[in-house]
């Protein structure tokens, strides 16, 4: 049975403008201890808000089912579900898009529901400054000196080596203050004008803090046309200014870095004994300030009737290569034994689901973002290892990547 999005009601009394109306849904969100997800979808303009009616409704056990008779939501997922970094799946009580901004979808006979009608009808003038933002409880992870990244990837190297891992993704975290007067709001759009390509997201939810980022990768997608999409993206270089992507030149550490992440995509498709997908690249694609190598999966989900194939994929693919390694396990024993930080919800996935109607999710890789704290912001980046890495130059693609989303803190 469908679980369509509750009902439209109109936006009540006069319609602020986008950033308003924003801002009016958060305040709301965040003075009740609700989780509240932003985001706007790569190639779109309009960004879109749920909200859930309790903070323990979002609590899940798996990962989301990718079909149209499952829950609408927003999906939250940490890298390594724990007690400390739990998965959440906010329910869309309510919902709003940008797109049509003068309606609301939410049941007007829930309690919740109807307190945010009363709030944006009345609370005009009146929305906190700065808002109530949801903080972890857990400490600020421990940022690594270059020197113990070196010694990270070193460790790394030897461990691929000695045959241990093939690949392994090492990553740090960096804290950076954040500038005075920080609009989180306005970083949100800031992002979304910065990173027309991206998927551009805001997240605050009880029990995971707050979360900004412009993720490049698709994990796993199903469109309005039923086609399932997943990628292997990999591979960094910056871009120089004035060069065109198609001209990058690629190293054969990268061709194979990447080569390894689209052949763990074909291995999961086997698992499923699915034959009929399309793949296409590698190609050079822009994300900010860098190119990647990306090559892309597609599978028709109207040709081929393979109703759980997002769902089955989504399992099998996360964490990918790209972000952990391979083989998957030894790659994350290494990582828990070594990386020596709490990776939280960067390098989990996060995304729609049956919104904005059933049968159309959009999960992401959570990467290229940052968590905020009540006076700073850690960012989080990641670098694939393979046999030929250089420790400083892994470090330096590092800074690059952190400064995709530190961008928005100068
Ligand atoms: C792990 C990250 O990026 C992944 C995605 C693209 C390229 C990557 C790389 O070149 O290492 C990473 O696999 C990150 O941005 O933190």
């Amino acid at each position: 049975m469908s679980q369509p999005l509750p009902r439209i009601v109109p936006w009540p009394g006069p319609v602020p403008e986008l950033p308003e109306q924003q801002r009016q849904l958060f305040a709301f969100a965040l003075e009740q201890q609700l989780p509240v997800a932003a985001w706007r979808l790569p190639g779109t303009e309009h960004a879109q808000v749920c909200i859930s009616r309790s903070a323990d409704a979002a609590l899940t056990g798996l990962p989301p089912a990718l079909t149209p008779e499952a829950p609408a939501g927003f999906a939250f997922f940490p890298f390594r579900d724990s007690d400390h970094n739990p998965a959440l799946f906010l329910p869309a009580d309510i919902y709003w898009n940008a797109e049509l901004p003068n309606q609301l979808h939410l049941d007007s006979t829930d309690n919740r529901a109807s307190q945010l009608l009363a709030f944006v009808a009345t609370e005009h003038a009146a929305v906190p400054q700065p808002l109530p933002w949801h903080q972890s409880a857990q400490p600020a992870p421990h940022t690594a000196t270059p020197e113990e990244y070196h010694h990270l990837v070193e460790t790394g190297v030897a461990a691929i080596r000695s045959g241990q891992v093939v690949k392994v993704v090492s990553s740090r975290a960096a804290r950076r203050p954040l500038p005075a007067g920080f609009d989180v709001l306005r970083a949100f759009r800031d992002l979304c004008a910065r990173y027309p390509r991206a998927f551009v997201s805001l997240v605050s939810a009880p029990g995971a803090g707050t979360w900004l980022g412009a993720s490049p990768e698709v994990l796993a997608e199903i469109d309005e046309q039923g086609i399932f999409r997943t990628m292997a993206l990999a591979g960094t270089q910056a871009l120089a200014p004035g060069a065109l992507p198609h001209h990058a030149i690629w190293r054969q550490k990268e061709i194979e870095e990447q080569a390894l992440v689209a052949r763990y995509i074909v291995s999961c498709f086997k698992q499923l004994r699915l034959r009929e997908y399309e793949e296409t690249g590698p190609r050079t694609v822009v994300a900010g300030q860098l190119l990647h190598l990306r090559t892309d999966f597609a599978v028709h989900l109207r040709q081929v009737p393979f109703p759980t194939l997002g769902t089955d994929m989504l399992r099998l693919l996360h964490p990918t290569s790209a972000v952990g390694g391979m083989p998957k396990q030894a790659a994350l024993t290494f990582l828990q034994e070594h990386e020596g930080y709490d990776r939280a919800y960067y390098s989990g996935f996060l995304g729609p689901v049956n919104l904005p109607s059933s049968g159309v999710s959009r999960l992401f890789v959570n990467l290229r973002c940052l968590q905020l704290r009540s006076h700073e912001a850690v960012l989080y980046a990641g670098t694939g290892l393979t046999v030929d890495s250089d420790p400083e130059r892994e470090w330096q693609e590092t800074e690059m990547k952190l400064s995709t989303i530190g961008a928005i803190l100068r």
